[in-house]
């Protein structure tokens, strides 16, 4: 777990970040989330020590990162590490990693570069720029790493390929157990993956939305009826999605109430579906982005 406790830092004269607190829990995914200038980049470089925090402090599995500095280990930072290294080839690379990080799995790294299609004859900078992202992301997982801090991975890649990465990242959270902190400007490229999300405003959390409070408070049903929804329950349901006779709807408020009155009316079929938390931002903000 990384506990990220009342952090503060200035930068020059500009208080950056002020009393940030949050925890990052195993194999989840963690969105910080802010418009250019909101102090995403000075929370994760401070995460992993690169700058001091004025005030508060930072535990990697119950270890103070500035106390024990072996206890940033388990955190590997991705900041357009490939940009440094694209005069060389990406075995040089690959060798350049396996000396730095002890846990560098050469296999697992051949494996993801064979799974991607990556070229392996080349420099590093005759890749794409998409390509570029990618290979960050192979080193980093290749590293074997308990988190993974990543700013703006996508940043700049086409849909297809930020979609390609995406689906890499939930990948490696639900197969090695990986907890992956994204910063991002984009709400809406991690609303399905994520955990949690902190949206950060001028360097403090504006607004908190976690997967597991919302399952508390929410049930998301697929519903089909042989005719139409009765209006008695449409009116109680924050309709998702609507095809045909077949809808897609959110409910709040007394969930087993709502439940009986749901199997009253009578429908074909209805099925509990899984929570994200896009769910949540279409019925609060009708799809309205938060960062903005
Ligand atoms: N070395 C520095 N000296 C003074 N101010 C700085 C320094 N580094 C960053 N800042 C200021 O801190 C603020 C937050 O920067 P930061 O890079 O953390 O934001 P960000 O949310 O990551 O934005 P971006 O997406 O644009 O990188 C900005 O206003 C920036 O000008």
């Amino acid at each position: 777990m990384i506990h990220v406790q009342n952090v503060s830092k200035t930068m020059g004269e500009q208080q950056v970040i002020t009393d940030i607190t949050f925890t990052v829990g195993k194999g989840t995914i963690t969105g910080i989330v802010g418009r250019n200038g909101a102090g995403k980049t000075t929370l994760l470089r401070t995460m992993v020590t690169i700058l001091d925090p004025d005030q508060g402090t930072i535990s990697v599995n119950g270890e103070d990162v500035f106390a024990k500095p072996e206890a940033k280990a388990s955190m590997l930072y991705v900041e357009d590490s490939v940009e440094a290294l694209k005069n060389y080839s990406v075995s040089n690379i690959a060798s350049l990693y396996a000396d730095i990080y002890p846990n560098f799995d050469h296999d697992y790294f051949q494996e993801l570069m064979h799974r991607f299609q990556m070229p392996e004859t080349k420099k590093v900078k005759q890749y794409s720029k998409g390509r570029k992202a990618l290979f960050s992301l192979i080193l980093a997982f290749a590293t074997k790493p308990e988190y993974v801090l990543l700013d703006e991975p996508t940043d700049g890649l086409d849909v297809i390929m930020k979609k390609e990465i995406m689906r890499f990242m939930l990948d490696e959270v639900a197969k090695e157990n990986i907890s992956i902190i994204i910063a991002t400007h984009r709400l809406d490229e991690l609303e399905s993956l994520a955990d949690q999300i902190f949206v950060l405003k001028e360097g403090e959390v504006a607004e908190t939305f976690q997967l597991d409070e919302l399952r508390d408070t929410y049930k998301k049903w697929q519903i089909v009826y042989r005719e139409q929804m009765p209006d008695s329950l449409l009116n109680q349901l924050y309709i998702l999605q609507q095809s045909g006779r077949a809808y897609t709807c959110l409910a709040a408020g007394n969930l087993q109430e709502l439940e009986i009155e749901l199997q009253k009316t009578e429908p074909l079929l209805y099925e509990e579906l899984p929570l994200k938390l896009e769910d949540l931002f279409a019925a609060k903000l009708g799809g309205d982005s938060i960062a903005e």
